[in-house]
């Protein structure tokens, strides 16, 4: 192996513990603690391993954690009136509905439905349009934490080109747009891509983001890239990323690993949103390199 393994756990450590210095900050100038809101709709394992593991993270950031959990047969019309209930008050300043959500309930009408300056996790089509048109909003959390492990690893992004495959609201769409307002030169490919071997070899930068365990391989890399994998998948009981590491840590100059590279990434900034959306609320100002 020849890359430089991109330590996400580390860097999303770091991120909460400055975090938790803030908000001891903010509790001393205000008298509250911030508070977040996570609502699990059912008894997907997954879900609830995540779930849990948000409430650890925002208690142990000094915030308070609401858990709403909720059966799996919870219609639409009930979860909105809790939505409702979250976005009226005031203890709560960021509110995340896990996904996804049973088939009876329409996750766009849900996520439309949360206050958009609480919506932490940055689905909303509002906090979309604020992200295309570079006005302060909320991110969300996976593009977010890749876009800090890219600038960790490499400095000044400007002027690299990059591939992000996948085109999805939650990643990739975002991610294209984190790194065009870093100046990079952005490709979206996608499943009807032609030749993506080829495009990916062009790309100092690749983020992979498809959801197909292992697609991406080695010799798709320009040496020395750097690669960020977003995929978690279960494959015969263990878990593997888009990208397939063996062959491309042969080629890149820094990756991320799975476990252990962008998914711990994607909590450390659902408590730094949470955060940010209390002191927007309270107008007290934070470390803007949070
Ligand atoms: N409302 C949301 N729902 C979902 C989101 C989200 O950001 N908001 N993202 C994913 C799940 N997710 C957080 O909710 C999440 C996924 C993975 C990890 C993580 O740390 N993964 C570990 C491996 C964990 C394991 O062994 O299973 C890693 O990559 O190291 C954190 C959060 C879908 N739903």
């Amino acid at each position: 192996m020849t890359a430089a393994l991109i330590d996400g756990k580390a860097a999303a450590a770091a991120l909460r513990e400055k975090v938790a210095v803030e908000v001891a900050r903010f509790r001393e100038a205000t008298g509250r603690a911030p508070g977040l809101a996570v609502v699990l709709v059912g008894e997907d394992p997954a879900s609830a391993v995540y779930v849990r593991s948000k409430g650890k993270a925002t208690r142990e950031a000094g915030m308070e954690s609401f858990e709403h959990k909720l059966p799996a047969t919870t219609s639409q019309d009930d979860l909105l009136t809790l939505v409702d209930q979250l976005n009226a008050d005031p203890s709560v300043d960021g509110i995340l509905v896990q996904l996804p959500l049973p088939p009876q309930i329409d996750e766009r009408v849900v996520i439309t439905r949360i206050d958009p300056d609480k919506d932490v996790d940055g689905f909303h089509p509002v906090n979309a349009g604020r992200l295309a048109t570079g006005l302060p909003g909320f991110v969300p959390c996976t593009p977010l934490g890749c876009l800090m492990l890219l600038r960790q690893t490499l400095g000044e992004l400007s002027g690299k080109s990059a591939v992000v495959i996948g085109r999805s609201n939650i990643v990739g769409k975002p991610m294209a747009l984190l790194l065009l307002g870093d100046s990079c030169t952005v490709t979206i490919a996608h499943s009807r891509t032609r030749d993506l071997p080829d495009v990916v070899r062009q790309a100092d930068i690749v983020v992979a983001a498809v959801g197909r365990p292992e697609m991406v391989k080695g010799d798709w890399l320009k040496p020395g890239a750097t690669v960020i994998d977003v995929g978690i998948n279960r494959v015969e009981g263990s878990l593997v990323g888009d990208v397939d590491f063996a062959s491309a840590s042969a080629v890149a100059g820094a990756i991320t690993p799975v476990p252990g590279g962008v998914g711990p990434m994607t909590i450390a900034c659902l408590i730094r949103n949470t955060f940010v959306s209390a002191c927007r609320t309270e107008g007290v100002t934070f470390d803007s390199a949070l």
